[in-house]
């Protein structure tokens, strides 16, 4: 089923193009990764998509009642005021305890309920915005560089969370990554961005496309190939959606 479909989709920061003539969907199950240069858009076409930034040109239709969890690029936690995981998932709207339980379970945090957000690892930062995000039940989970500053074991450790969460809650996941190698091999498509959709496909696809080689060059395969081995099972679970997985 199609969650999302931008069309056309034109987008400037302060007055400036910066995402040009971006055709692309998102079906439910699939997981969706953007990759590009800094600079090069990624967070802007997520912000178009969820309606943040008002288009120049084009339209993002969505599915009627959709429910989009996100995990933003960032949030500064510097000099917060005293405040538990537990309130910081109820903020702004309250939710059941066990809930919560479950939530910070998924997400790879069971244990963290009362502890203070401001002492939090990134990696259990990290974590505790993705329990934040599943809460919604989200449709379309969207997480925007939510492995910067993680280790290359702890990013792997959190696509694979990521993967379960798209299993279990039948989502579909749209990333931003600059963990290129990890990311793209956890991916059923791949968006090469660079002010517009340069290549687009499979990770293989887009591994192979001269415009992708031309901006990431080609040094990735060793790693590559050693992680796509490791994932090997197959995500049909749920989704009438066929996945071309290896
Ligand atoms: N709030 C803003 N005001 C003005 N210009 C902005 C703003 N946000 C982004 N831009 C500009 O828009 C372009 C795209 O930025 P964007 O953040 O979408 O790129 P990105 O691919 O997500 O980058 P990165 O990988 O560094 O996070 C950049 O040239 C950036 O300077």
């Amino acid at each position: 089923m199609r969650l999302i479909t931008a069309t056309g989709l034109t987008l400037q920061q302060a007055g400036k193009t910066v995402m040009r003539d971006v055709d692309m969907h998102i079906d439910r199950g699939e997981i969706v990764t953007l990759v590009g240069p800094n600079g090069s858009g990624k967070s802007t076409l997520i912000k178009g998509l969820i309606g943040a930034i008002k288009p120049l040109q084009g339209t993002v239709d969505t599915v009627r009642g959709l429910r989009i969890g996100y995990v933003p690029q960032s949030l500064h936690m510097d000099g917060l005021l005293p405040l538990t995981v537990r309130r910081f998932l109820c903020l702004p709207i309250r939710h059941e305890a066990d809930a919560m339980a479950r939530a910070l379970s998924e997400a790879g945090v069971p244990d963290l309920a009362e502890a203070q957000m401001r002492t939090l690892s990134g990696g259990q930062f990290q974590r505790v915005m993705l329990a934040r995000a599943l809460l919604m039940s989200p449709d379309l989970l969207i997480l925007d560089e939510a492995t910067q500053g993680l280790d290359q074991p702890g990013a792997a450790d959190f696509y694979r969370k990521i993967d379960h969460v798209r299993t279990h809650l039948n989502c579909a996941v749209l990333m931003v990554s600059h963990d290129l190698h990890v990311v793209m091999a956890a991916s059923d498509r791949v968006l090469c961005l660079n002010g517009h959709v340069c290549c687009e496909g499979t990770p293989e696809v887009v591994q192979d496309a001269p415009e992708y080689r031309a901006l990431f060059g080609t040094g990735a395969q060793g790693a590559f190939a050693i992680y796509r081995h490791q994932h090997d099972h197959d995500h049909h679970h749920h989704d009438e959606h066929e996945h071309d997985h290896a």
